[in-house]
């Protein structure tokens, strides 16, 4: 099968836009550059005109909520949303039911996922039994089932005990541990970030410290134990600090930032609803640069969306009373090129490094750019078009604080093995 992708462009690692064309042959990238289909016989040829060719996106953190949660998310639509915001790889989180915690558990979800999905999905297994902080899981044998990694996320492991016992068996096992860091014990109640607007609400606050303790912790026993450890969606200063110099110290320490975390700041939250809760919340102006800061100083690795779906009825209400996480994998792009890129802020080849090669190249994975001889996973986009987000998506739910915002840059088309798996309508 020979597929053509015609009249598109490349960004290049100075950052200059390029007219290209791209051959796919039998799921492969073939050949980038010019060809000219009279000469070649190509079973299709897709006119990407003026499109961006971009290397398919990776997620390594997304919620797809089956098994256990199916009215917020399946595999399927969880796929079909990340495809539709160009990405082709994304790793899913444990906190399902049941937790994918025994070979059994984790071998459902993998039936699932080879039945439902249009993307790759790599699939987490957890770091404890049922998510909860005394009894490790068996790592060995959930390796051998093909877990991508292990975490806990969606709650962090409380004590140092437990991550010290699982980053030594992970070491050994030379898997990652992923962790959502959060200190129970330091978070009193807490449903946005700890500051003069959760005052003003009159909502009880989370302090950055419920976070940026656990990563200090974590530091530390990283480098006792030399374990690869990957810190999930970063979102204060004094974190970024923390990480900073661990890897001042040698230590093997990656981290992701989320979007929202980037764009938005607690002002953002204008009155008490739950479309502004996630974990962790948006915070203080400051740590806002700061993120921004650490991504540009290497400090943060790349960008994750923490695609986080739940119901309508769940999020309709309080934030005391609505559950934490906001949709993220059909927004990404687009935000991260409005806010950034149209700004000046970023270049759009650093975007799209940290949303393809940079998340591959922390777990090694084989995914994330444009190779000749590799998998044609690939993601047209369209920077000249303007659209409203609005609350029609492919996943199932429609939780983001996004909807309404004029934004541009649109996936036009997403390919998995050269195969089209979404295509705008
Ligand atoms: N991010 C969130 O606010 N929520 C996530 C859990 C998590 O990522 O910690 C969820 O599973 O809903
Ligand atoms: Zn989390
Ligand atoms: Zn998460």
């Amino acid at each position: 099968m020979n597929r053509l992708i015609k009249n598109g462009v490349t960004v290049t690692p100075q950052n200059e836009i390029v007219k290209t064309d791209l051959w796919i042959k039998d799921g492969l990238i073939n050949g980038i550059g010019y060809f000219d289909d009279n000469l070649i016989n190509f079973d299709e040829v897709i006119d990407a005109h003026g499109y961006l060719i971009a290397p398919g996106f990776v997620d390594v953190h997304v919620h797809f909520r089956e098994p256990g949660f199916e009215y917020k998310e399946t595999i399927a639509t969880g796929s079909l949303s990340a495809a539709s915001g160009g990405f082709t790889t994304v790793c899913a989180m444990p906190n399902l039911n049941p937790v994918p915690d025994t070979v059994e558990n984790f071998e459902k979800v993998q039936q699932i996922i080879a039945r439902d999905a249009s993307v790759k999905i790599l699939q987490y297994a957890s770091i404890t039994k049922d998510l909860k902080t005394e009894e490790l899981v068996d790592f060995e044998a959930l390796k051998k089932a093909g877990a991508f990694a292990f975490t806990n996320d969606g709650v962090g492991v409380q004590t140092a005990g437990a991550m010290y016992l699982a980053m030594k068996e992970a070491a050994r096992l030379k898997m990652p541990i992923v962790a959502h860091t959060e200190d129970e014990s330091l978070l009193f109640g807490g449903v946005m970030h700890l500051g003069e607007k959760s005052k003003e609400l009159n909502l009880p606050g989370i302090m950055s410290a419920t976070e940026s303790s656990q990563i200090a912790r974590d530091c530390l026993l990283a480098q006792e134990t030399g374990v690869h450890y990957h810190v999930c969606h970063v979102s204060t200063k004094e974190s970024v600090e923390i990480i900073r110099q661990a890897k001042r110290h040698g230590i093997h320490v990656t981290c992701e930032v989320c979007p929202h975390h980037l764009i938005l700041n607690e002002t953002a939250i204008t009155h008490d609803h739950g479309s502004f809760k996630m974990n962790p919340p948006l915070r203080s102006m400051e740590d806002q640069k700061a993120l921004i800061e650490g991504l540009l100083d290497g400090t943060i690795d790349c960008i994750a969306t923490d695609h986080a779906p739940h119901s309508h009825e769940e999020k309709n209400q309080s934030m005391c009373q609505a559950p934490f996480g906001i949709i993220g994998s059909e927004t990404a792009f687009a935000l991260m090129y409005t806010h950034f890129v149209k700004t000046n802020i970023f270049t759009l080849t650093q975007v799209i490094h940290w949303m393809s090669e940079a998340p591959a190249e922390i777990f090694n994975l084989d995914a994330g750019t444009l190779t000749i001889g590799k998998s044609a996973d690939i993601t047209l986009i369209n920077l000249d078009q303007n659209y409203e987000i609005t609350d029609s998506f492919n996943s199932k739910s429609n939780n983001t604080p996004f909807i309404g915002e004029t934004v541009t840059g649109e996936i036009q088309q997403t390919l998995v093995n050269g195969e089209i798996v979404w295509s705008k309508k």
